[in-house]
């Protein structure tokens, strides 16, 4: 792996997290637990700023008291307002002033502002030559190509494996491992939330108590309507089809068809005649070469590959020209240690490219 530019001053990794809730904090909690998780208690990591919208913000060049911070966002839900290292700034301001090596871009996702305040606070440390982490998958379906551009220019990294899957290496493995092999199409269950909902629909549970399963998990979307409609995946689809098929897909030119409609009665019905509801994501290139995708539940047979994809998994199959089909599936339940893990997973890949 390449080595990229900006050092500082060297050790610790300097890290401003833009957004600090359910993965922030689980990232947090993993760093705090050696024991259980030794591969990345090596990670020398400061950080030097932590943003959020209403439960405060902390900032100290030498790092805040991370135990701490956790401690009071666990008891008061907000960092305590004599905290010594409050401030006010917002993250803009923060990307554009704090001395960070690293920002981590993990606020919600914002469909209706086409990727935005994320895109700005990526673009921002990536201006200055900083490094940009995202767990948000805004950034890159809305703005891959600039952003990659910007941060090339720079001589700075842009990551994004938590983006699409949690941590599981869908770009490592592409960008990684398949050089030379082109991606010629890309398909999947790709949000996790709809699939649970899908779950609870067939076990006879209400639309909105499934969804309301899957927010105390921490696993759907600030607005769940971006997983039930299929926003998410089209979202999904765009960073995939932006990053392995070099595209320029948006999601707004994504077809969706959502699940708001069903209920545990039209879900037993398409049992009984032996079909099985998934929301399945598309891209594809049509004959002119266009890149087309397509976010939209499917009826499918029982014994079809994706109608096996139970609870909260995920899977992805890319099409290829030189290894034809690849899957990769993701199970196993709702905690949020593998997402956690994906961003962790890019600042351990920074560290190693900084040469720390
Ligand atoms: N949860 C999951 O399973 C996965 C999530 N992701 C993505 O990771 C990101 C974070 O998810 P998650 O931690 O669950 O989300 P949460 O809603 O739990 O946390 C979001 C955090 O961002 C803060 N925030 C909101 N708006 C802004 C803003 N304008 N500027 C700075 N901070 C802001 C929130 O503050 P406050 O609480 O005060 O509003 C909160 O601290 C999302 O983009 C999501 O799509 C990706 C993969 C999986
Ligand atoms: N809401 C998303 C979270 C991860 O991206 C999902 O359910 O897949």
């Amino acid at each position: 792996m390449s080595r990229v530019g900006y050092r500082g001053e060297g050790h610790p990794l300097r890290v401003l997290f833009v957004g600090f809730g359910n993965v922030g904090r689980t990232a947090g909690e993993i760093l705090q637990d050696p024991k259980r998780y030794p591969g990345v208690a090596d990670l020398d990591l400061a950080t030097v700023g932590l943003i959020t919208r209403t439960r405060g913000c902390l900032a100290n060049p030498s790092g805040v008291d991370l135990p701490r911070a956790l401690e009071e966002l666990k008891t008061r839900g907000r960092f305590a307002p004599d905290h010594p290292d409050r401030t006010d700034l917002d993250g803009l301001t923060a990307a554009r002033t704090l001395d960070y090596h690293v920002l981590v871009e993990i606020s919600p996702l914002n469909v209706a502002a086409r990727g935005e305040p994320a895109i700005s606070h990526v673009r921002a440390a990536l201006s200055r030559g900083r490094h940009a982490v995202t767990a948000n998958k805004g950034p890159v379906a809305w703005a891959h190509e600039e952003l990659c551009a910007l941060a090339e220019e720079k001589g700075a990294a842009f990551l994004k494996e938590t983006t699409v899957m949690d941590g599981v290496p869908v770009f490592n493995l592409a960008e990684r491992c398949m050089q030379g092999c082109r991606v010629l199409e890309i398909e999947g269950i790709l949000n996790s939330t709809s699939n649970w909902v899908l779950a609870g629909l067939e076990e006879g549970l209400s639309l909105e108590a499934a969804v309301r399963v899957a927010q105390e998990a921490g696993i759907a979307e600030a607005d769940p309507s971006h997983d039930l409609e299929g926003w998410d995946g089209a979202v999904k689809v765009s960073a995939l089809a932006n990053g392995l098929m070099g595209g320029e897909l948006t999601p707004d030119q994504v077809e969706r068809v959502g699940m708001s409609h069903l209920t545990p009665e039209t879900v037993a019905s398409a049992r009984t005649r032996g079909r099985r509801f998934k929301m399945l994501c598309r891209a594809w290139r049509d004959e002119e070469g266009v890149l087309k995708g397509r976010s939209a539940l499917e009826e499918l047979p029982l014994d079809h590959f994706y109608a096996s994809v139970s609870g909260a998994g995920a899977a992805l199959t890319l099409r290829t020209d030189l290894l034809h089909t690849i899957r990769v599936v993701e199970e196993g339940g709702t905690s949020l240690v593998p997402t956690a893990y994906g961003v962790l997973s890019d600042l351990l890949a920074l560290r190693d490219r900084m040469n720390f």
